[in-house]
């Protein structure tokens, strides 16, 4: 068989100049480690280990992390990403390692319920805009001043008053269109539920949301401290 015609045992050569140069680089590579590290949350990383020039001590070798822009000593270290414990649930409260130093920012926890068939937000929105007397009025003007000793007293079904921002609401209509449940809403029952909706949700239109469940301004000429929000 002819060898030199056939392309399988084709010999693949450096040419002189780049074959020293590649000898000249070898030379200064001590080791190369191809590593795959995916347990314990440590990413895949390669490591090249540069021969120092300046010593043969093997203490005193370089490490360089390819993939990475910090050269450490310690890969091991450097590569143990804090994935277990950062935004476990966007919702809950975020946490991360002492090591890392980061600012954490703590939120209320927030849980959304599944709403039944006809109470999601685009049913109250419609509800809005057809029914006649959502805050059950029944005629009287939503420009009355309603002191807090009012509020307090409606708190059964179809009346359960509320204060937001200094405006007084009946929530009885709107309690099943809650995303997060009639449970937690009935907090806002007979009270000042200002501090609760911003703890939760500061970022909610409710003014918009509850137009139509308006009943009046709250009277706060006699506030108590005990009624503040
Ligand atoms: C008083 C009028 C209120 C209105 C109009 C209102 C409205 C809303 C709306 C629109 C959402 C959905 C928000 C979103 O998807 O980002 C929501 C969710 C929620 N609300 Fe309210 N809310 C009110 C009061 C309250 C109060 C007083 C509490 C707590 C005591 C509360 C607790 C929650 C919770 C836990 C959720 C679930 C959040 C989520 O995971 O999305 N709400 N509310």
């Amino acid at each position: 068989m002819d060898f030199n015609n056939d392309f399988t045992f084709y010999q693949v050569g450096l040419a002189e100049k780049d074959d020293k140069e590649a000898r000249d680089l070898a030379s200064e590579i001590g080791d190369i480690t191809l590593r795959d590290e995916l347990a314990n949350n440590t990413v895949s990383r390669t490591h090249v280990i540069l021969n120092d020039k300046l010593s043969n001590d093997i203490n005193s070798r370089k490490q360089a992390t390819v993939g990475s822009l910090d050269f450490n000593s310690s890969s091991k270290q450097s590569s143990t990403l804090p994935t277990e414990e950062v935004r476990k649930d966007a919702g809950k409260v975020v946490k991360k390692s002492k090591k890392q130093g980061i600012a954490v920012r703590k939120h209320a926890v927030r849980t959304k319920v599944p709403f039944e068939k006809g109470y999601s937000q685009m049913d109250w929105l419609k509800l809005t805009r057809t029914h006649p007397d959502l805050a059950e009025l029944k005629g009287q003007s939503n420009k009355r001043l309603i002191p807090m000793s009012e509020v307090k007293q409606h708190q059964s079904e179809g009346s359960m008053w509320t204060v937001l921002r200094g405006r007084v609401y009946n929530l009885s209509p709107y309690m099943k269109f809650h995303p997060g449940g009639t449970e937690i809403l009935m907090k806002a029952v007979g009270k000042d539920c200002t501090s609760l909706f911003d703890k939760y949700h500061a970022w909610v239109n409710a003014e918009f949301l509850l137009e139509e469940c308006l009943i009046g301004t709250l009277d706060d000429r006699h506030r108590r401290f005990y009624d503040m929000p």
